[in-house]
């Protein structure tokens, strides 16, 4: 038998619109001869013509209000986080989610940063803990909470911006990541959008709406930290491709981008509700789902007595790629009550489901 996955880590490349991409690749090309060669495509900020439309598609699709003079692209999340670190004092504290994104936990950690973890409540990271680790910045995931699946309500961001507002060296990382997906709230605007102190940096991604391998990131810096920006890290060449900004541009621009995620959203909302229908089924009441209101993914715990090892193994067992929480437990401790595991629908087709919720079943209860 095949393998079924619950991963949330990878894209279902069947939606993906491959045809229209390589439609949009060779306008690119042929539109673009110029900026591919001249050394503007090394700009380190990324092609302006591509930021333009990125500002313009932020604004519409997320309230973000921005110039593309703000907006750094790069090749990934972890290295605008990295360039983004030298824009602080060298001994600043910075705070991140628990559970929480473990990369940017490592990388800050790697780079030797001050780092303190703070607990989510159900309204996501902890205001009452915030204000007693007093960090000169946070990086928080309000749109869906990573991993837990939060969404920020809107009464968290204004106690966050006012915060933030009340001390001069005090900034919010906002990675916006899994902002495309919303099933049960309409969209909650940006932290960035709702802010007017210039405290908020806004991080985006085209990893989960497009593919992961694209690497093509962003971070919009506020004016001061833009100015900071120019005059320490001017001298970095751009580490995101030039045919992959124009490429991106292209079908920004021609709306596939929006068809895209309009498309990714019915089949990921027929998948998501199919899985959790059948979860319901098969294990009643010994299931709590979280986060289910918007992503790729949400988390589920189980009542049972079999420890987390051993249910990894019997899902391996049975061919179900499955992800515990343990790893997203930064500071160590696993700190659920009970085993909870993390089941993404981005890559399980409709047909698959009822065969992977029984493979977790024989992982879990059998
Ligand atoms: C919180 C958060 N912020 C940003 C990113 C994106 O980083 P970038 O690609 O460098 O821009 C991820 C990627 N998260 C990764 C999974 C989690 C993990 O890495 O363990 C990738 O996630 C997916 C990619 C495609 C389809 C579905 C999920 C992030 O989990």
């Amino acid at each position: 038998k095949n393998w079924i996955s619950f991963s949330h880590m990878s894209v279902d490349r069947s939606i993906f619109p491959f045809d229209s991409w390589f439609a949009c690749e060779h306008k690119a090309l042929k539109l673009s001869r110029l900026e591919l060669n001249d050394d503007s495509s090394r700009f380190p900020q990324g092609i302006y013509a591509v930021r333009e439309t990125i500002a313009r598609f932020l604004s519409i699709a997320r309230g973000v209000t921005c110039f593309p003079e703000q907006i750094v692209l790069g090749g990934g999340t972890q290295f605008l986080i990295y360039l983004l670190r030298n824009l602080f004092p060298e001994n600043a504290l910075y705070a991140v989610e628990n559970p929480g994104y473990r990369r940017i936990y490592e990388l800050l950690k790697m780079e030797h940063a001050r780092l303190q973890t703070i607990p989510l409540d159900r309204k996501g990271i902890s205001f009452d803990l915030l204000k007693q680790v007093n960090p000169n910045v946070v990086y928080v995931t309000p749109s869906h909470q990573f991993p837990s699946g939060v969404v920020m309500p809107i009464s968290r961001r204004i106690q966050l911006l006012n915060w933030a507002a009340q001390k001069e060296d005090r900034y919010i990382i906002e990675d916006d990541y899994d902002s495309e997906f919303k099933y049960a709230s309409d969209t909650i605007p940006s932290l960035q959008g709702l802010d007017s102190y210039d405290r908020v940096i806004y991080f985006g991604t085209f990893s989960k709406s497009l593919l992961p391998g694209l690497r093509i990131s962003y971070m919009i810096l506020p004016q001061k930290l833009l100015k900071k920006y120019r005059e320490k890290c001017s001298f970095i060449m751009s580490t995101s491709n030039a045919l992959g900004q124009l490429t991106l541009k292209q079908f920004i621009d021609s709306g596939e981008y929006r068809k895209h995620i309009k498309h990714m959203k019915q089949v990921y909302v027929e998948r998501q509700k199919k899985l959790i229908g059948e979860l319901k089924k098969r294990f009643g009441a010994s299931i709590k789902m979280h986060g289910a209101n918007a992503g790729l993914h949400f988390t589920a715990e189980f009542d049972t007595h079999r420890p987390v090892d051993e249910i990894m193994v019997r899902a391996a067992k049975e061919k179900l790629e499955l992800y515990n929480m343990e790893p997203y437990c930064l500071d160590g401790p696993y700190i659920y009550q009970k085993p909870a595991f993390i089941l993404g629908f981005a890559n399980l087709s409709v047909e698959k489901i009822e065969e992977g919720v029984d493979r977790l079943y024989r992982a879990i209860v059998h």
